[in-house]
């Protein structure tokens, strides 16, 4: 199968150059940071931007990415690519996600709406949040309106009581979700001196709980409905919304809820992965949640290959954190995930464009790739391995 984005890199310099327009969305990476940076109040931009204390793990993410470096081939025919791969039973485009990201109505009003057309748009699935702005089953809706084959998949942040997991994943094995991605790295928020400092936490303003408000099981452990005492309803999330006490031996109770395929998100040990293999889970995310959680903690690029030697042959092994270009997919891909999911970039897409400045994300990072496959002198995605890159010291 040629690639849809096949010389898509001359349609956008063509349609630009023909007709003397420049584009309104920021090209470059670091001028649509600046600019969705720019556009947000404090709050939410310290909310979106920060990591957890120093941030020093922040940035490792950032510089791990540096540290590797690709060595492109030549002479090698590169006219007819693909960046389609299957990952987890289900024929994507590309290996690329759009990582699980809450309270997204704090940059732009439509938040998850907007993320689902967007993604749907290009065909790249959206990985939703138990903490979203809207509903599950609204984000699904959002998501098909246009491109009925895009496939969504819901990450769980574990509740206390089994009642209320159980009735979130049900509803959304029932809206269609194609997986289920179980958190496991934060079970408390991080220390993030940048919320601290603007006293900023969404929730206080009912943002982030839509899927517990709609749920029959959260419903019922509430005295008076959301809507009469909505200050109840926060408190009342605040108290189930994680569920520190859980262990390895609880994921036989999620595998009892659901046939879908289960990915665990923020491994970054070896043991802990061959432990998820032993489980039988489907899938991991090598992640540091973006730096968010424990400030010195690994960069997330760095603890990759040591997961993918531990068990990638077993389980499919995805990532995130840190990820910025096309290039640092490859990157990411040449490491040995399988795919690789994108966070905030796709969060200043849509502050500065909505659902436009989502797809506009989607497609530069699959251009991209593209042309950093092409130009290393590689016809498809599974032909990125570790020899295409070296360490830099
Ligand atoms: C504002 C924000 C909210 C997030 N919310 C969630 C969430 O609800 N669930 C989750 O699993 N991860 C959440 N994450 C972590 C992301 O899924 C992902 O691990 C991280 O953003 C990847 O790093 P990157 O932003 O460098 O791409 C959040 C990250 C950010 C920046
Ligand atoms: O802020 C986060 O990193 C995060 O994961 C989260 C947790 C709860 C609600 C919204 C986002």
């Amino acid at each position: 199968m040629s690639t849809p984005f096949a010389n898509f890199q001359y349609g956008i310099y063509l349609e630009g150059a023909l007709n003397g327009k420049r584009p309104s969305h920021p090209m470059g990476w670091d001028a649509l940071e600046a600019e969705a940076t720019e556009r947000l109040a404090p709050g939410p931009r310290g909310y979106l931007n920060g990591g957890a204390g120093t941030e020093d793990t922040m940035r490792a993410n950032l510089e791990a990415f540096r540290r590797q470096r690709i060595v492109p081939r030549m002479l090698r025919d590169v006219e007819t690519r693909s960046l389609a791969r299957r990952v987890l039973g289900t024929d994507l485009p590309a290996p690329l996600l759009v990582a699980p990201i809450g309270v997204q109505s704090i940059v732009h009003p439509d938040g998850e709406l907007a993320v689902a057309r967007g993604a749907a748009a290009t065909g790249i699935p959206m990985i939703a949040s138990t903490a979203s702005s809207y509903t599950l089953e609204a984000i699904a809706e959002a998501g098909t309106a246009s491109e009925a084959a895009t496939p969504r998949w819901y990450q769980l942040y574990w509740p206390r009581g089994r009642e209320l997991a159980r009735s979130l994943v049900e509803r959304a094995e029932a809206a269609g979700y194609g997986a289920i991605v179980v958190t496991l790295d934060t079970w408390l928020l991080g220390w993030r001196p940048r919320d601290l400092q603007q006293a900023y936490l969404p929730f206080l303003e009912s943002v982030g709980i839509a899927n517990y408000l709609s749920d029959p099981v959260f419903r019922s452990t509430l005295e008076k409905t959301p809507e009469e005492d909505p200050m109840a309803a926060v408190g009342q999330f605040v108290g189930v919304f994680s569920n520190p006490t859980v262990t390895w031996d609880d994921l036989a109770f999620l595998r009892e809820c659901t046939s879908l395929p289960i990915v665990l998100k923020g491994i970054l040990h070896a043991d802990d992965a061959r432990e998820a293999a032993a489980r039988g889970v489907d899938g991991l995310i090598v992640s540091n949640h973006g730096g968010r959680q424990v400030d010195g903690a690994i960069g997330a690029l760095d603890a990759l290959p040591g997961v993918v030697d531990a068990v990638g042959g077993e389980v499919e092994v995805l990532f995130d954190s840190g990820v910025r270009c096309g290039a640092d997919i490859f990157k990411a891909l040449a490491l040995g995930a399988r795919a690789v999911c994108v966070g905030r970039p796709v969060m200043w897409g849509l502050t500065v464009g909505g659902e436009e400045g989502v797809k506009t994300v989607l497609q530069s990072l699959l251009a991209e790739l593209d042309l950093t496959l092409a130009l290393s002198g590689l016809a498809n995605v599974d032909q990125i391995d570790r020899s295409a890159l070296t360490t830099r010291p």
